[in-house]
């Protein structure tokens, strides 16, 4: 018999129908949001379908949602209809939505995770690309597009193409002032933005053995970049004391039992690439894709291979920058802490270790937006609210804001914002506004220095 991945025995569980290269999953968590589902909905009701099992789908408005303090939902019309659209869709097919006012509201991945809603071994799938941050708990997570959303909300399964899953090693313990965030820019610079397409990742080795939680979310969460359908971390003792804060007792050991039975036989997945990641630096995003990265003490390179001359170029052109450039000699005008990348209850705290006894650079806009309800609440008990306003953050309510703009959050053009958030495409912060990826401990150093700068710079 042919060896097992995790991933493979979670697909083999799931699987309901073989048609050739296809397979028809059963999903356990369907997450909807107000973006991708209204048309969805559509879908059905123009076919007279009803949803299949709305106990197993929820709702969560976050992309859209105003970030203003006391908000209710959106002063733009348009973006309150949609709100109003999708709660009405919900409420009609009996799935439950977590609203804004809800203790368990948040940006839809952090939302989900931090609730308990999503389990090791699960098929959950949502219409948003970075489902993917839920491989941290061991789930079979990914994005789907809107037709699929209706297809889930009729059938609750989902068609998915036979994949290859392959390691995705990584080793070495990162330098002082980085962490996850950096190696997973490290990791998508290093690996072309395509490397994972056509196949399914897992994560390993000793440095993902010895991460978070927290960590491993940001991890999975940017697997999307490399275009990846899926990217998972299989269960362990971190995942299992993640989980107890979360479940009941015979939730929790109901979950370790089925764990226990499905990964009975499994094997690691063969291993496609290695990234070593030994005293890294703190890394930042320079241009408009993720093979654009360098150490924030480092400088934009000066050549690449022929074949990327053009990208090269044109991402330079686009963010204001020449070949050969200190990256720390940029100056940014917005420092965003937020997004389902880094908007958690840790990246809060790393930001205010970094800030506290400063103040922001008087030429910076620094906003912090929590993931959710729970981190805003958590960061508020623990005094680390305190330090970010007091250092001149401007504190908002949870929502996607800035990472996607679509919200009002817009970053203006021909400004730059260093962000903790997860893409850096032209435009993806408003139209001509340059984005620089990076940690929220380099987030939050930028923001003080008004440039990009090493966390060190403002810690030492
Ligand atoms: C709006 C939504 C469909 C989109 C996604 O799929 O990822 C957004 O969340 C993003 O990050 O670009
Ligand atoms: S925070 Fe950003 S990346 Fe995450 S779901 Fe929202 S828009 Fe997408």
């Amino acid at each position: 018999m042919s060896s097992t991945t995790y991933t493979d025995a979670v697909v083999d569980r799931a699987t309901r129908h073989r048609d050739g290269p296809r397979l028809l999953l059963s999903v356990d968590l369907h997450v909807l949001h107000e973006v991708s589902s209204p048309q969805a909905f559509t879908m059905l009701a123009d076919r007279a379908l009803p949803v299949r099992d709305p106990s197993r789908s929820v709702g969560i408005p976050d992309h859209v949602v105003s970030t203003v303090p006391r908000r209710t939902g959106s002063d733009d019309p348009r973006a309150q209809r949609m709100l109003d659209v999708f709660s009405t869709n919900l409420a009609r097919t009996g799935i439950e939505e977590i609203p804004l006012d809800s203790a368990d509201h948040g940006i839809v991945h952090v939302s989900v995770s931090e609730s308990g809603r999503v389990l090791p071994g699960q098929v959950v799938v949502c219409g948003d690309s970075h489902t993917t941050t839920l491989g941290a708990l061991g789930a079979l997570a990914w994005g789907i597009g809107t037709s699929e959303v209706a297809h889930v909300l009729a059938t609750q399964a989902v068609w998915t193409p036979v994949q290859p899953v392959v390691g995705l090693r990584v080793t070495g313990t990162p330098g002082p002032g980085a962490g996850a965030k950096d190696v997973v820019l490290r990791v998508c610079g290093e690996l072309s933005p395509r490397w994972g397409v056509g196949r399914r990742i897992e994560w390993s080795g000793p440095y993902i053995d010895g991460t978070s939680m927290a960590e491993r979310f940001t991890l999975c969460n940017m697997a999307a970049e490399l275009g990846a359908r899926s990217a998972l971390i299989p269960p362990d003792e971190t995942t299992w004391e993640y989980l107890a804060q979360r479940l009941t007792p015979e939730r929790l050991a109901g979950a370790r039992a089925a764990t226990e039975e499905l990964t009975r036989a499994v094997t690691a997945a063969p291993v496609a690439a290695t990234v070593d990641v030994d005293g890294l630096a703190p890394q930042v995003s320079w241009g408009t894709n993720l093979s654009h990265v360098a150490d924030v003490d480092g400088r934009v390179p000066t050549s690449v291979p022929d074949d990327q001359r053009r990208a090269f170029e044109a991402a330079l052109a686009y963010a204001g920058l020449a070949p050969g450039q200190e990256l720390s000699s940029v100056e940014v005008q917005h420092a965003f802490v937020g997004s389902c990348t880094n908007g958690r209850i840790e990246d809060l705290r790393a930001a205010a270790a970094v800030v506290a006894g400063h103040r922001v650079a008087p030429s910076v806009r620094a906003v912090v937006v929590p993931g959710s309800r729970r981190v805003a609440q958590q960061a508020q008990e623990e005094g680390i609210r305190d330090v970010l306003v007091g250092a001149g953050f401007l504190w908002r309510e949870p929502g996607c804001s800035s990472c996607v703009a679509i919200n009002g959050d817009t970053i203006p053009r021909g400004e730059r914002c260093v962000s903790s958030s997860n893409r850096n495409f032209e435009g993806r912060q408003g139209a001509g506004a340059i984005t620089h990826l990076a940690s929220p401990a380099t987030v939050a150093a930028s923001a003080i220095t008004g440039r990009l700068a090493h966390p060190g710079e403002v810690t030492r």
